[in-house]
């Protein structure tokens, strides 16, 4: 009989508006994608393990960045997401109790690079949670998409891809439904998209909408997400429902909490994109991985 020693490998459970992740020091691990994509597969199923929609890796930065950390993200089925707006929010929390950042008037300070880009956190003292700003790149690739039902979806990239649809009544739209559906759309290839479902609620410069999100990559609804909710803000903004204001503060009410999208716009040129919300720590442990 071969008996194999589990390595014992410590966790930390984290949610940001109820987006959940499982996160690892992995600075200490030196997990692979591989591995890492791996462990999500074991460990974010809900019934066989520890249960979330994606595992956070805190790791260095590359030997050419001035960044305090990397973030690395795999969704619950082991796929790459290159960013994650909640994730992102929790990591950054984490890594403050981690001991990084410089803290200047009871704010920490950090950056940190991702497979979508730079981004800067602001985390607020106190544990084990509070809010946590970003400071976000632009926004890509903003348009209609070419969906095959030729139904109006249009499509923008917040460090990863979004289609966003809106809609009179988000408590009533077809999520389960049209989400997988236009996921997979040949218009989203290869990546596939993230899609929101929007209902605007309240115009202008302190505007309100809801937004319900089918993530790729867990393949299900969320109870939020950030990428999406910056997607969902900023659709409605530069498709016209929002107002002109030259400074934009969006409230985005997802199922699991109320995230903040803040910009300024100037023709279709999107600046200062910024993402606040609760990043929460909600326990430790540790997982038994065979590899
Ligand atoms: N929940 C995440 C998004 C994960 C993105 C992922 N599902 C993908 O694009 O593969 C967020 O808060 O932004």
């Amino acid at each position: 009989m071969i008996v194999r020693t589990p390595l014992v490998v410590p966790f930390t459970k984290m949610n940001g508006a109820g987006n959940d992740f499982v996160v690892l020091d992995n600075r200490f691990l030196h997990f692979s994608d591989d591995e890492l994509a791996a462990i999500a597969r074991r460990f974010c199923p809900r019934r066989t393990g520890v249960g979330a929609d994606g595992l956070l890796a805190l790791d260095e930065p590359a030997n050419d960045s001035d960044a305090d950390f990397r973030m690395r993200y795999r969704n619950a089925d082991g796929s790459l997401g290159t960013m994650c707006g909640n994730g992102a929010r929790c990591l950054a929390r984490f890594a403050v109790r981690a001991g990084l950042g410089a803290e200047a008037d009871g704010v920490v300070h950090l950056a940190f690079d991702t497979d979508g880009g730079p981004y800067r956190a602001r985390v607020e003292g106190g544990e084990p949670s509070g809010p946590v700003e970003l400071d976000v790149p632009p926004p890509r690739g903003f348009g209609v998409a070419d969906i095959s039902g030729g139904e109006r979806v249009l499509q923008i990239w917040t460090g990863t891809e979004h289609a966003v649809v809106f809609t009179a009544d988000v408590e009533t739209a077809d999520v389960a439904g049209a989400g997988p559906r236009l996921r997979r759309d040949p218009a989203f290839e290869p990546t596939g998209a993230n899609v929101n479902f929007v209902e605007v609620v309240e115009t202008g410069p302190e505007a309100r909408v809801r937004a319900r999100t089918f993530e790729k990559g867990v393949e299900a609804e969320t109870l939020a997400c950030g990428t999406g909710a910056m997607a969902s803000a900023l659709a409605a903004r530069l498709d016209g429902h929002l107002g002109d204001a030259e400074r934009q503060s969006v409230a985005v009410e997802m199922p699991g909490g109320t995230l903040i999208v803040g910009f300024r716009v100037d023709g279709d040129e999107i600046s200062d994109l910024t993402l606040a919300g609760p990043a929460e720590t909600v326990y430790e442990g540790t997982i038994a991985w065979l590899g």
